[in-house]
């Protein structure tokens, strides 16, 4: 059963309190099709069946059916429709703004996640599929920002791997990996599903080695096959840190080692992220008291000019009364 949240004020989340005993919030992004509420309903049920079921976030308002029993919906929070028609907007630009209304309450959505008991060891967010929404708009990075400064958070990219066969596709892909990892900043982890159609090896096999990946573009000298040739060496780095899973989500193969990665990069978060988080809070904080100066001050201003006015409407008032005065007793002395 969905939360609700309209109208409904959480508790304030418990501020400062240690990431460790938190539950690791996992966001799935990805492209239209790749297979991301596929997936998340697939280690949904991994979970169940293992007694440990996780906290569900979905963050699509323009989805039609969640497969999974979810937790909170952006659904009964914002009518993706009804923006629609009342801001004049199209498809993507509604679905931008229902996740920008839903993001003022992520407070709310904190406070919930926060209050979960102990056996919820994982919380995931489902995103839309228009992957830019989430990945280049100010709420996607409200939302992951707001989440890793309380909770250990990583951010999964779910690939369609049959969409990666070919070599300038694949460099494609990792290139918009490597963004999103450069926009969150946050550990990061590459879902290759469905390979129940094509095996995901070759996939890993290319990121390992440059010549493997050479040979692939071996009979193509195009322009774009040369651009591809050239990135795969400047994202050598990228590729050396990266962690990426083979799943099927059909199948279920896969989902193992995927938690396995996930654990990973939990532990990789308290130790290498949360001290960046910690500045970042910090940075934010300072921020917060800045910002309250100015407004305190400006209510100093306002208070300031009104009394000034005051003041001078006063003496207006009292100096027009006496000159009225001045001006009765001289037409009463002639
Ligand atoms: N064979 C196979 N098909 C899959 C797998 N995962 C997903 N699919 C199929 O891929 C299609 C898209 O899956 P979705 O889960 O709807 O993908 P999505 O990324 O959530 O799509 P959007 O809602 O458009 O963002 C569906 O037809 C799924 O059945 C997989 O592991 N193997």
């Amino acid at each position: 059963m969905a939360e609700c949240m309209a109208g409904l004020e959480g508790p304030s989340p418990s501020e400062g309190a240690s990431s460790t005993n938190k539950p690791t919030c996992i966001i799935v992004l990805g492209m239209a099709g790749s297979g991301k509420t596929t997936f998340v309903q697939r280690i949904t049920s991994f979970l169940g069946e293992q007694k440990r079921p996780p906290y569900l976030v979905n963050l699509d308002p323009a989805v039609q059916v969640v497969p999974y029993p979810v937790n909170i919906d952006i659904r009964d929070t914002v009518n993706y429709k009804s923006i629609m028609s009342q801001y004049g907007l199209g498809p993507n630009g509604a679905i931008v703004t229902s996740l920008n209304l839903f993001t003022t309450r992520m407070d709310q959505v904190i406070s919930f996640v926060d209050k979960q008991p102990p056996e919820i060891k994982y919380v995931i967010f489902d995103t839309p599929g228009q992957i830019e929404v989430f990945t280049w708009s100010a709420s996607g990075s409200i939302i992951a920002e707001s989440l890793a400064s309380l909770f250990p958070t990583v951010i999964v990219y779910v690939i369609d791997t049959v969409r990666c066969v070919s070599p300038v596709t694949f460099m494609s892909n990792m290139l918009y990996a490597c963004s999103i990892l450069y926009k969150f900043q946050l550990p990061f982890i590459i879902v290759l599903n469905k390979t129940d159609i094509v095996d995901h090896k070759f996939a890993q096999e290319w990121m390992k080695d440059f010549e493997a990946f050479d040979k692939a573009l071996d009979d193509d000298d195009s322009y774009s096959s040369n651009l591809t040739r050239s990135m795969s060496l400047v994202l050598d780095k990228f590729y050396e840190n990266l962690t990426s899973v083979g799943v099927s989500s059909i199948l279920g193969t896969g989902v193992d080692e995927f938690f396995k990665a996930v654990d990973s990069a939990r532990e990789e978060f308290l130790v290498e992220y949360l001290k960046d988080v910690e500045a970042l809070k910090k940075k934010r904080l300072d921020m917060e008291l800045k910002r309250q100066e100015i407004e305190l001050e400006k209510l100093r201003l306002e208070k300031k000019e009104k009394k000034d006015k005051k003041g001078k409407a006063t003496q207006e008032t009292t100096q027009s009364d006496s000159s009225k005065k001045e001006e009765e007793t001289e037409n009463q002395m002639s």
